[in-house]
């Protein structure tokens, strides 16, 4: 126990001097699984939260091959430039499949990973979607407690995991290709209501005209949504993360929705909200996992499920018995 408290004593104060490798252990810390590494990371959680918030969080989604290391390499380095401290995390829903994770490795943003002003961390390799999400905002926290003021939150477009990010996040940012029409067809509309900017990379050489296509198209069907904000109307921009083009406005395009919508109160608010739905998640996937794990649950649900499979027994009411188990266990 004192062993315990101690190592969490100093990994936050390793922490508050940003020293990277504490943060690298507090993160492998909270993706662990074993229950004595969740009550560490519990403990040292609450010493960071203090310090946890002062950043600006930044979802970034796009298809496979949008150029969406390319953009986080080039813009961290802008960032940097600028005096920021850069994080990038990531959500990958392919990595709870494979064991591996695409997003986020270091090979992918090699300028970027050198710089000490910046820290990259792939996604965590396995659990739910719900499960690597909280180790993802969990990381979150303890990177802003570290002082990276940028975070930058990536993951690819395949629907689901957006709305995670979404959720854990400011602003968010959907990268897309210089290809409109097709394409657009092919964009879910629930991911295109997400962004609060569209982002057409590969604004470059012979995809110019395209790009000035493709935002205009963009620019016109973000046009006919409702804003979910009173004071911010999702944009649309173009860039070049390939010679570093755009960057610069887009940086100014998040300064002016910080500014706006922390003047607004809406980013304090959406926090609040976020936090008290992560609350809940937390809540359901703990109940789900102590449900299965109780070996009354166990040994009666095969005979459950069957009874509902074969029609002897409603849903709801195989599920209100295996309950109240769970409830008299
Ligand atoms: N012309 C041009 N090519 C780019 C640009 N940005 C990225 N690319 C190229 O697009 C390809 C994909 O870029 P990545 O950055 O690996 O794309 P990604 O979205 O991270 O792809 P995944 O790693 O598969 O998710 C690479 O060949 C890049 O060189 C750009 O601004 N202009």
């Amino acid at each position: 126990m004192i062993k315990g408290n101690s190592k969490i004593v100093s990994l936050a104060e390793g922490i508050a001097k940003s020293d990277r490798r504490s943060l690298a252990r507090a993160i492998t810390l909270i993706e662990s699984t074993r229950l004595d590494h969740r009550e560490d990371a519990d403990t040292l959680l609450e010493k960071i939260l203090p310090q946890s918030g002062n950043s600006i969080r930044i979802g970034i989604s796009g298809v496979p091959g949008v150029g969406k290391s390319t953009f986080i390499e080039s813009f961290g380095m802008y960032l940097i430039s600028q005096g920021h401290r850069v994080a990038v995390l990531a959500i990958d829903p392919s990595s709870q499949r494979t064991g591996g994770s695409i997003l986020g490795d270091k090979t992918r943003m090699e300028l970027l990973s050198r710089q000490e002003a910046a820290f990259i961390r792939p996604s965590p390799a396995s659990g739910t979607l719900g499960g690597v999400a909280r180790r993802t905002r969990e990381a979150m926290l303890l990177c802003e407690a570290a002082g990276f003021d940028v975070i930058l939150v990536e993951t690819v477009g395949v629907g689901q995991s957006e709305t995670a990010v979404s959720e854990m996040v400011d602003m968010f940012l959907l990268l897309l290709l210089p290809s409109g029409g097709d394409e657009l067809q092919g964009i879910k509309k629930g991911i295109m209501e997400l962004a609060d900017m569209i982002v057409v990379n590969k604004a470059d050489g012979d995809l110019k005209p395209a790009a000035n296509r493709a935002a205009g198209e963009y620019h016109a069907a973000l046009g006919l949504m409702r804003p979910s904000s009173p004071n911010w109307k999702p944009t649309v921009r173009k860039c070049s993360a390939l010679h570093d083009e755009g960057i610069q406005e887009i940086w100014d395009v998040i300064k002016e929705f910080r500014t706006k919508l922390w003047a607004s109160h809406e980013i304090q608010d959406k926090r609040v909200r976020q936090s008290v739905s992560w609350m809940w998640g937390e809540i359901r996937e703990s109940l789900l996992v102590a449900f299965c794990d109780k070996p009354e649950i166990q040994s009666a649900l095969n005979e459950m499920e069957s009874e509902v499979t074969q029609g002897r027994l409603a849903p709801a009411t195989a599920a209100r018995k295996l309950l109240k188990l769970f409830s008299n266990a």
